[in-house]
């Protein structure tokens, strides 16, 4: 089956190939009603004093702005790439998830902090990310669950945080020119053309993140999405035995694989594949991780490994790896896909489904060998959001099935079709379905998926 795709409400691929545009001089900005403090250039002015909180960090982007406003969390100076996340509520899973190390997140929702945090919406054991960066942060916190405040949090992990932002027009600028390096720092004693070269003198591709926040000994998962919250409440026991390579996995994919009954086996991503093997499982699933999917060369060679001898199942970083562990290569997207509102084509289903995002890097469609399908696209740039291999029993997703944050349209308790895209289904259904060795029926790849959303550098 050719998988023809046209995407009629993609944009064209000119939109997204802008080149970064060349930073004259340091601009730096400031929201007019909060900062007191004069900048070196002179530029910051406010009209309120004491007893508010007045300006005591900056931001400096690689494109040359400045944004001066307030810290929370801890103090000091972190380097990172500036992401936005679409996101309207979920930030504390999203400060969580391991796939945001090295990055400073930005939140397009204005309000920030207002529920707290609590106990049960980790999806991790730490924060791995660079920073947070929000235009306001809540006053008061309200929610029944809250064990803690926002900043307070941040605090005791070490992670700072940048409020009165004004993210609009980081945001615009990040759609303009595509993902940008910066610098927040608390320091005054570094100046702005310091903290500028240290964003221009780090990059994040060709770096090895996922070894950073992998476990580094294997471990048995124990946990289900509480009945109280789940979708699929019959409750099957263990069925299947899941080996899951931890690239910076997040818990509620483990959770969802245990609630769809998985018995579940973590392991570390250096976890050699021959041990794997001996474990027996019915399913293999690479998780999601963060950075450069083409950086870390030893995951392909492992997922190579395992390929064609056990079905696997692939999530984000997982999903690239794959990619490229069946001949294909990824690319730099320009800023990316953060938050849980992107739509995607489920081509196998024929529907959308709402999805919860957060990558920067994506598998070009056309880089595949014969017999990799195109399972679903991405509808705001029509870039490839899943493959499927049948001949090796080969599915993955670049998106979060799990959410945590996000909506649950890609969750299923349906294990009776193979167009379910949820991250157990895939795994068992795959099995069953198409028999280890049985020869791919679908022909061809879907070489027309637009690549725009590349990034030029
Ligand atoms: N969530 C993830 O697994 C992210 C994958 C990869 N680090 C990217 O940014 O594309």
């Amino acid at each position: 089956m050719e998988l023809a795709i046209k995407n009629p409400i993609a944009p064209t691929t000119q939109n997204f190939l802008k080149p970064k545009p060349k930073v004259k001089s340091l601009r730096v900005f400031s929201l007019k009603c909060v900062s007191s403090l004069s900048s070196s250039d002179g530029a910051a002015t406010g009209v309120v004093e004491r007893p508010w909180k007045t300006s005591d960090a900056r931001l400096v982007l690689e494109d040359g702005s400045v944004w001066r406003a307030k810290s929370f969390g801890a103090r000091g100076t972190q380097v990172g790439e500036v992401v936005f996340n679409t996101s309207l509520t979920g930030y504390q899973e999203i400060l969580t998830d391991p796939s945001y190390a090295g990055q400073f997140v930005l939140m397009t929702n204005p309000h920030i902090g207002n529920t707290g945090v609590n106990f049960d919406d980790e999806e991790s054991r730490q924060c791995f990310l660079a920073g947070l960066v929000i235009r306001s942060l809540s006053i008061s916190t309200s929610n029944w669950r809250c064990t803690k405040e926002l900043g307070d949090y941040l605090l005791e992990r070490n992670i700072m945080g940048i409020y009165d932002v004004d993210t609009r027009a980081i945001t615009r600028r990040l759609r303009q020119d595509g993902s940008l390096v910066g610098v927040l720092t608390t320091e005054e004693s570094k100046t702005d053309e310091e903290l500028l070269k240290m964003s221009r003198s780090w990059d994040i591709e060709g770096i090895d993140l996922i070894s950073g926040v992998s476990c580094t000994a294997p471990y048995e998962w124990v946990g289900k999405t509480d009945l109280e919250w789940d979708f699929n409440r019959e409750g099957r026991g263990e069925i299947y035995h899941v080996v899951a390579y931890d690239f910076g996995i997040k818990h509620n994919i483990l959770r969802r694989l245990a609630s769809y009954g998985c018995k579940i086996t973590v392991v570390p991503s250096k976890w050699p594949a021959s041990e794997t093997l001996k474990m027996k499982p019915d399913g293999v699933l690479f998780s999601n991780g963060p950075g450069d999917p083409s950086a870390v060369p030893y995951a392909v060679e492992t997922v190579k490994e395992l390929l064609g001898k056990v079905p696997v199942f692939g999530i984000c970083m997982g999903h690239q790896l794959l990619g490229q562990a069946l001949g294909g290569k990824t690319f730099k997207m320009k800023f990316g896909h953060h938050g849980g509102n992107h739509p995607v084509r489920n081509l196998l289903a024929n529907r959308v489904e709402i999805s919860a995002q957060n990558h920067n890097y994506a598998v070009d469609p056309a880089s595949l060998p014969e017999g990799v399908e195109v399972t679903h696209i991405n509808l705001n740039d029509g870039s490839c959001a899943g493959l499927a291999f049948p001949a090796l029993n080969v599915m993955s997703l670049q998106y979060h099935p799990e959410a945590s944050p996000g909506p649950h349209d890609s969750d299923s308790a349906d294990t009776s079709s193979y167009c379910n895209s949820e991250a157990a289904n895939a795994i068992l259904n795959f099995r069953r379905i198409h028999g280890v060795n049985e020869e791919s029926k679908t022909k061809g790849i879907s070489r027309n998926v637009s690549d725009c959303g590349k990034k030029r550098r």
